[in-house]
């Protein structure tokens, strides 16, 4: 757990965070968004104390960061950062392999964590483990980034923007990727991002910082549906805030059993979104799906005024 308590930090004359309060539960990923120059990365850095804090107080499971030796806190806490930061004399694998070897870890076990991690972020070792960074794509760098992040297997994961600059396919590869990873090793996740859809789709708690203060914090749809202030609602998306939150609101929220009426022949998955049922209305220009599970079964159905009439933001159906 990371909690951060009424800290400051200026740079000068210059207040770049003013007084933060924020709690980050085991297993939860905040994602930190606002206007640039805001202070998001400078929070992000002074948990992990490449930049220190000069009021308030930052505790990792109860104890004062400033118990901890510097170097030693940053090898339990993952970094990933948009520009990747890797050495580019060393191989991929050196490179992911890094902490690890700070750690001494021995040679045959740093080995197969590599392998594992280059396994888990889809990068085969024959391929990539002894390529340069200068001879990767950008997103195949930033893979390398999130799997050096990762080597040591460390609780806390602080992540600057780590899938800036990519193409939105690869992008939601490793949304995807991360989301996973999250669910199944219960990583606490620090998120800094500038894409709103990204901090929507995989923030439990997201937080808006503007000049250096949290403006608001909660659960994304909690932000969507009643936003503090016209700036957190212009931020979340303005006049586009009703598709945003169908966007991360599951199809099974609004389904209701099959009615006796023909079965609607235009299929959904469970999994899906609501903004993707509409956008499959919209395209097979129907007003009901089938709602199917991983075997193609039906096991309910959605319509359009399941969707709309029932309003969103009423959180019911009629
Ligand atoms: N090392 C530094 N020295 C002086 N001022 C700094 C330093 N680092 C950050 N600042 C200032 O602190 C403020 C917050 O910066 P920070 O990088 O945390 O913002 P940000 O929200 O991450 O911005 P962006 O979205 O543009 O990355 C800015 O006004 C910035 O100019």
């Amino acid at each position: 757990m990371i909690e951060l308590k009424s800290v400051t930090k200026r740079f000068g004359s210059e207040t770049a965070v003013d007084a933060i309060s924020l709690t980050v539960n085991r297993g939860e990923l905040c994602a930190l968004v606002g206007t640039s120059g805001c202070g998001k990365s400078t929070t992000l850095r002074m948990i992990n104390r490449l930049i220190e804090h000069d009021g308030g107080e930052i505790h990792i499971d109860g104890r004062p960061i400033r118990e901890f030796d510097g170097r030693v806190l940053r090898r339990r806490i993952g970094y990933a950062i948009q520009s990747t930061g890797l050495f580019p004399h060393w191989s991929v694998a050196r490179n992911i392999g890094l902490v690890p070897r700070l750690l001494k870890w021995p040679a045959a076990r740093v080995t197969e964590r590599v392998e594992e991690l280059m396994a888990l972020l889809g990068l085969p070792v024959e391929q990539f483990a002894d390529k340069y960074p200068a001879q990767l794509s950008g997103g195949q760098a930033q893979r390398v980034g999130v799997a050096r992040a990762l080597a040591a297997d460390p609780d806390i994961l602080l992540m600057d923007e780590p899938f800036g600059a990519l193409d939105p396919i690869t992008r939601e590869g490793l949304q995807v990727e991360l989301r996973d990873l999250q669910a199944r090793l219960q990583k606490t996740i620090v998120f800094v991002t500038h894409d709103m859809d990204e901090a929507l789709a995989l923030a439990d708690r997201l937080v808006v910082m503007k000049a250096g203060r949290i403006v608001q914090q909660g659960r994304p749809l909690e932000l969507l549906r009643a936003p503090a202030d016209a700036f957190v609602a212009s931020l979340l998306g303005g006049d586009d805030r009703g598709l945003k939150e169908a966007a991360i609101t599951p199809v099974v929220e609004r389904m209701r059993p099959l009615s006796p009426r023909l079965l609607p022949q235009a299929r959904i998955a469970r999994e899906a979104t609501l903004h993707q049922a509409l956008a499959m209305m919209f395209r097979e220009r129907v007003e009901r799906l089938a709602v199917v599970d991983d075997e193609d079964m039906p096991v309910g159905e959605i319509s359009l005024r399941g969707i709309v009439g029932a309003g969103l933001s009423e959180g019911r159906d009629r």
